[in-house]
Formats: C-alpha cells, structure tokens, sequence
C-alpha cells in the first residue's frame, strides 16, 4: 500500500514540496524546495530529518515543471528516503491552486475539473481581439503546468486541488462587490475573491495556538509578504477582507507586479493594451496589458531584481532600490490601517509571514516604528535574531506594550494541504476500514473518487 502523500506549492518564484507520511494526522517525512526561479540562478534545499543540503544545480531551472521534475528526481533517488522511491509509494499528490473561483472547497482532479480549472468556466472568460479566448490561467499557470505533468509522468497517483480563493469565501458582500454594473460583473464572475488563503488558514491556526486562543476567536492582520505579496484581515477567525481581488495582480507591489494602479494607467502606458501578448503561448492567453502590470512591474521594473534581499538593506546600492523598500512600506501601511479600523482596534496579533515577511528584519523594524501610533512595539534583539529554522510563530513584541502583539510565522502551505480538507478526511477513514478489510490502493482510490 502507497505510503506517503505529496504536496506541492508553486509560487510566483518557488515551487515547495513536503512528503507526508500516509497517516493521519500526516507526519512530514522530507521537504524540498526550489526557490529564485525568476532570480537565477536558482536554489535547492532538501531537508530529511537532522540531514539538510542546500545547493545552486547545473540545470537551468528557469520554469515551475523543470523544478517540480528536478525535485522529483532529487526525492526519489534519494536511498534513505525509502517512503518515496517511485510513484507506486505516493498516495495523493495535493496542489496549491491560486485561482478556485468559486470553488469553496478542494476538488479531485479528473479530466473534467481539470478542463473547469484550464478554463475556470465558473469565470465567465474575457475577451481579447475579439475572437481570443482569454482566461485565469497566468495565475494558475504554474501549479496547472505540474498537475499536467504529474498526469502524465505518475498517471496512477490521483491529485486534488488546494485553492488560495477559498479562505476568503467568507468576506461580506459589499467587500466582495466592485461597484460596476452588477449583471456585467455576475455574468463574468467579477469580484474580489484573494488569494494566500492557505497559507492564511495555517497561519491562523498557529498564531491561535500560540496565543492560547480558539481560533474562531482570534483577530489579525496577517501580511503574507513574498514574491507576490498580500495582506488580510481576519475576524474572530475568517477573513473579512484581503487586498487581492479579482486576480492576485490588486493591492500590494510584489517582485514583478505593480499592485494597485489607477486602472486607466495602462491605456497610457500603451496603446497594445488589449492586444495579446508576444508572451502568450498555444495554452496561455494573456493580453498586453497583463503581462505588464504581472510580469514587467513591481520591483524588477523598478531596480531590475525579484530578489527582495537586495532591496531590503540598511544602505541600498541606488535610490531606486531604496523607492522599492519606501513603496512596499508604504503600501502595507495602508492596509494595517485600513484593517486595523475594520477590526475595530481589537486586533490580538500583526503577523509577519512569506519569504520577505519571515526573513526581513529592516521591514519589519521599519513598519513595526511606523505603527507606532496603534500601540505597536518590537523588541529589536527578537526581531533582529527572527524566526528559527524549526519555530513556526516567534513573538517579536516588546513586554508591555498597549497594541498588537508583533508575530513572525514562519508559514507552510504544505501543511495545511495535507490535513485539510473533507475529502483527505474521508480518505484516512476509508483508508483505515481499507485496511482493516484488505482492499488495496489502486481500488481505494477509486472509492474515494467515486
Ligand atoms: N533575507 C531576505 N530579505 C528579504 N527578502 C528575502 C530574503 N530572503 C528571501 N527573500 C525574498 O523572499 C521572496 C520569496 O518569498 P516566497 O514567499 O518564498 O515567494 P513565492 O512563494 O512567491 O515564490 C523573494 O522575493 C526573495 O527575494
Ligand atoms: C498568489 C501568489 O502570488 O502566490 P505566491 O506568493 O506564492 O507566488
Ligand atoms: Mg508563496
């Protein structure tokens, strides 16, 4: 019988994968990463119990499926992993989704979700030059592009989908609402849905642990800070408002968006703008005006890196680095005020999180001083010295303070795909009558599916 479950994250400039044991609740038996894939060249880390290797592979790594495949090569030839030697060994393989639509929960992917997800039919699709069929997939690109690959290279191993929209299900309606003619926007599913909502739900659970707290009792402003960059405001333990909307492209800059832009700006920028991009592929659509405020903005645009270590220094190599640092702050101040009235004040928690976010001490000294005024405080020696390698949350708070207490969690979008979720639920109950009445994996699948 398979002995373990894979999951995998793929970000705008990583793709992050654990191997779980297949049991409930799961044990994490290996983690591997590829990180700098829009910065090369690009990382590996590998870590199996007390055994960790970090290196720069001869590969060129440049796209989510050549790290996916480099990672799986890594794992199973590895011969103290003997979990996961082959496919035969995996049970499930969960994908972080970014995109679900209006799916509220994970899916099973059969040839039919998968064509709804290639389309995201839920979303009416847009259209471009009139006759081009234009849809979502730029943000679901990466993790679509794996699961295409794990179709085909592991056909025997069933996948579900993860989506990052679904956390956010619970925002009121007049958040959700862009104020446009109301038919246009239900007729083509135009809303805020936010994204980072599995690395929100794990961090929510964490921090309320931490703090001692049920989580459906627990108010924060969690800043999800990496490659794409996101802010959210969680009430008594859901989200009440994000700053992504319809497409993670709203709110925060990150390393090759632009975030928040008055929306007329790219007619000026060029006349293309409607037109499809260069960039377009045979399976991915995308207009002009995407490609520039996605791929060709934020902070690349500004400073020529996506590595956000080279913007966040004490003394910045130009000023445009130090105006990268200078826009992000400000960007974020924006939201903890906006969430922090939204709240009501009773905010038990800001929350540093993702790869700039856990790692980022200037950022954090810099906005924890500009919030000042809500009663916030760090203490420098915590927030200097930051989160370690195995701490999930780190209270960087200094003792006394009237506000918020400051929190770094180090997040793991791994973790909650592999125990979450009704269907992984059902699965470990099958599983366990399965073996208590004999019945192999391949059929087990076909129970679960069924
Ligand atoms: N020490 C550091 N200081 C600031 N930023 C960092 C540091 N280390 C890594 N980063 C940034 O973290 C980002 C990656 O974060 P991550 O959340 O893993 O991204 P994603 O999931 O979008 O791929 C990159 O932009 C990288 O430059
Ligand atoms: C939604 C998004 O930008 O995800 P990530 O930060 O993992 O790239
Ligand atoms: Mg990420």
């Amino acid at each position: 019988m398979a002995k373990s479950i894979l999951a995998v994250n793929a970000g705008s400039s990583s793709v992050k994968v654990t191997f779980y044991t297949f049991t409930n609740p799961p044990r994490a038996i290996a983690d591997a990463q590829v990180s700098g894939i829009t910065a090369p060249p690009a990382t590996f880390k590998y870590q199996r119990g007390e055994f960790k290797q970090k290196e720069q592979p001869q590969e060129n790594l440049g796209t989510p499926q050549d790290a996916f495949k480099y990672i799986l090569q890594r794992c199973f030839s590895d011969p103290e992993l003997s979990e996961v030697a082959s496919d035969s060994d995996l049970a499930y393989i969960c994908h972080r989704v970014v995109h679900g639509g209006d799916y509220c929960k994970e899916i099973e992917i059969n040839d039919d979700t998968l064509h709804r997800l290639e389309a995201l039919e839920d979303l009416a699709p847009l259209y471009v030059e009139e006759t081009t069929q234009h849809n979502f997939e730029i943000h679901n690109f990466s993790a679509l592009e794996i699961i295409r690959l794990c179709k085909k290279e592991l056909p025997s191993v069933a996948s579900i989908t993860f989506f990052d929209s679904a956390f956010h299900q619970t925002m009121p309606l007049h958040v959700k609402t862009y104020p446009i003619n109301q038919q246009i926007a239900k007729a083509n599913g135009l809303r805020k849905y936010g994204f980072h909502g599995i690395s929100y739900s794990f961090i929510l659970r964490s921090v309320a642990q931490f703090l001692g707290k049920p989580a459906e009792k627990t108010n924060l402003i969690v800043m999800h800070i990496g490659s794409g960059a996101s802010i959210c405001a969680i009430k008594d333990g859901k989200s009440i408002d994000t700053s992504m909307g319809l497409t993670p492209l709203a709110g925060l800059p990150g390393a090759t968006r632009s975030g928040d832009i008055d929306p007329s700006l790219v007619f000026h920028y060029t006349n293309e703008a409607g037109k499809l991009s260069p960039a377009s592929t045979k399976d991915m659509h995308l207009s002009t005006a995407e490609e520039i405020l996605n791929k060709e903005s934020g902070w690349k645009a500004l400073t020529g890196t996506t590595d956000f270590s080279q913007i966040a220094v004490e003394n910045p190599p130009s000023e445009a680095h130090k105006l990268a640092f200078d826009i992000l702050v400000d960007r974020i101040l924006g939201y903890i005020g906006n969430y922090y009235v939204k709240l009501g004040g009773e905010v038990d928690a800001l929350v540093f999180a993702g790869g700039i976010g856990e790692k980022s001490a200037l950022l954090r000294r810099i906005l924890a001083e500009k919030c000042h005024s809500l009663g916030v405080a760090i203490d420098s020696d915590a927030n200097g010295k930051g989160v370690e390698e195995d701490q999930i949350v780190k209270d960087i708070s200094k003792g006394g303070g009237k506000g918020p207490r400051t929190l770094i969690c180090q997040t793991n979008e791994q973790v909650s795909q592999s125990q979450d979720g009704e269907k992984l639920k059902r699965l470990f109950a099958n599983r366990t009558s399965a073996v208590r009445n004999g019945i192999p994996h391949r059929q087990l699948a076909v129970v679960i599916s069924g």
